[in-house]
């Protein structure tokens, strides 16, 4: 058989399907396919030969030559395109990023995904192109432009994770998303609902004080006790059920699935593509499976009690959303998987890195407890989270640290507008995919002097220290911002308060803090690297 024919029309096909089929659109939902197609059909097209009388070997050398003709001939189109005719050509980054994503994977397969972003924009300035389609801009200004309430901007392909299950946070339709905020969501977490969660939050708040009190002058690995603490009072707010992870002292089942989920996902998650095709793998297989097994008995248990107090689930039960019961029972054990994973993980980073400073620094704390008592509160009247609303340096101690340590810190994606979309004087094609990199933002010196200093008063007394406020992301932003926000303030503003009302904190003599600093992984939220802290009951001194 004359092969070189063969050959030319094998790249010319690749060539084509690149042009007119992977250059165009999104292609998440024909992965599977795609792959199926790419095994069987070698096989098929040597099954055919064979039967037409090739030999095995003739029909075998055809096979090869054909389908390395056409990866090649896919390939080069590809890779030329994207390295030198694509929109976004001009804008620097590490040439293998432009080309794949894969490359990005295996740049951050260390799961330090903000680090490596914040070197690279170290090295080619605020706009770096991350992927083939992709650009991270790290310019303060871009946040009111994409995250913005007037932003044309909509959720990117990543928000497709974990399809066909659907959440509030993966409706990247933007009427579906507002209509689902509406339906539920709004009430629960409104100021009245939030104030019916207070003693919930105080209740989980005192068992973890008992607990620390009994390790009080020993070391309390603190990443561990916070993600307890945030994972049972989501347990109690959300389901009216704990994970008595506090009381026990382990980690319930759902949080160690949870985290050995979050390593492939943070790991795979921008490569959507290839997380799609792992859904499509038998149930047993999936690591998702046993946490969303452990979300549909939450949701099943749930509907099967009636709580003394509103819950979550009492809002998000009573607004049925696409209106036959299979469909929406799936959305609330989608949704009931996005409270857990996003109000625990995330308030708990944010919790472990105050305690962090408070450790690193302990005029902080002298001050804060000043402040306390100077408000007359003392350890009881923490008990109601509302006296702690508007103390100016609590708040402060808490916002600065969510502006050095964003538990989303790597932030997230959104894709331009057809038209487009400018930022100063950059113009940012159409349908170009945008990572607004929270942690690079928020350190930024256009947006905050001294941004790698750790000073609370930039919120209150030294307000020149901030040149941006609008930079700010680390709840997100618009139509999709953070849900939780006044809870996790709650929370963090609770413990914080009682901690330093109760204790000295230091480090354990072992402890200097980089290892969260450095090795804690960045999975989206973040799994956290031990902090060894000692307390030490002031009531004793
Ligand atoms: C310090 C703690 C927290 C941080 C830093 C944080 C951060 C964020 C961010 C950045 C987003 C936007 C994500 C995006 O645009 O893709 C988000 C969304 C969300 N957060 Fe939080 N969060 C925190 C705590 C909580 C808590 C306690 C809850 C309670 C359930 C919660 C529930 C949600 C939900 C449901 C969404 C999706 C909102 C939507 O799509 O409309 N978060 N969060």
């Amino acid at each position: 058989m004359a092969l070189l024919p063969l050959c030319c029309g094998a790249v010319t096909a690749g060539f084509m399907c690149h042009l007119f089929y992977f250059r165009l659109g999104e292609h998440l939902d024909d992965a599977p396919k795609i792959l199926l197609l790419s095994v069987f059909s070698p096989v098929a097209l040597l099954n055919g030969l064979t039967v037409l009388g090739y030999s095995i070997r003739e029909a075998t050398t055809v096979v090869i030559v054909l389908w390395a003709s056409f990866v090649g001939g896919l390939w080069t189109s590809m890779s030329v395109y994207r390295a030198w005719l694509h929109r976004l050509r001009d804008y620097p980054g590490p040439f293998l990023a432009r080309i794949s994503k894969f490359w990005y994977v295996w740049q951050t397969s260390d799961l330090k995904d903000y680090k490596h972003i914040q070197e690279w924009h170290e090295k080619y300035g605020d706009y770096v192109r991350t992927g083939p389609n992709e650009i991270s801009i790290a310019d303060p200004d871009i946040v009111e432009i994409v995250h913005g309430g007037r932003s044309q901007c909509t959720k990117s392909i990543w928000y497709n994770i974990g399809f066909p299950m659907m959440t509030l946070h993966q409706m990247r339709d933007k009427k579906m998303h507002e209509r689902r905020r509406r339906a539920g969501w709004d009430q629960a977490f409104n100021v009245q609902s939030l104030r019916a969660y207070d003693d919930r939050v105080v209740s989980c708040t005192d068992m973890l004080l008992q607990q620390i009190l009994s390790l009080a002058g020993q070391s309390v690995d603190v990443s561990k006790w916070m993600t307890y603490y945030t994972y049972d009072v989501m347990g109690e707010v959300a389901f009216s059920r704990s994970f008595d992870a506090l009381k026990t002292g382990q980690a319930h089942f759902a949080i160690k699935i949870m985290h050995q989920n979050l390593i492939p996902l943070g790991l795979f998650q921008h490569t959507p593509w290839l997380l799609h095709i792992m859904t499509k793998l038998p149930a047993k297989m999936m690591p998702m499976t046993k946490f969303l097994e452990y979300c549909e008995s939450c949701v099943a248990q749930r509907k099967s009690v009636k709580p003394e107090k509103p819950d979550v689930f009492h809002h998000l039960l009573r607004e049925p959303f696409f209106g036959n019961a299979h469909d929406d029972h799936q959305l609330l054990v989608g949704d009931s998987r996005l409270i857990i994973t996003a109000g625990s993980d995330t308030t708990a980073a944010a919790l472990t890195f105050a305690l962090y400073h408070l450790a690193s620094e302990p005029a902080l704390a002298e001050q804060m407890r000043s402040e306390l008592f100077s408000n007359g509160i003392d350890s009881a009247q923490v008990a109601k989270p509302t006296a702690l609303q508007h103390l100016p340096y609590l708040n402060a101690v808490i916002q600065e640290t969510l502006r050095m340590h964003p538990p989303i810190p790597n932030g997230v994606f959104r894709d331009s507008p057809a038209q487009g979309l400018t930022c100063g004087d950059r113009y940012i094609p159409g349908n170009v995919t945008i990572l607004t990199p929270t942690y690079v933002i928020q350190r930024s010196p256009k947006a905050y002097k001294q941004p790698d200093s750790f000073i609370p008063e930039r919120w209150t007394t030294r307000p020149e220290l901030l040149i941006n406020r609008g930079a700010f992301l680390t709840f997100g932003g618009g139509a999709s911002s953070c849900i939780g926000k006044q809870l996790a303030y709650m929370e963090m503003r609770t413990v914080l308060a009682k901690l330093v009302l109760e204790f000295e904190i230091k480090f354990d003599s072992l402890e200097d803090g980089q290892a969260l600093l450095n090795e804690t992984k960045d999975c989206f939220t973040c799994i956290l690297a031990p902090l060894h802290l000692v307390f030490s009951s002031r009531k004793r001194r």
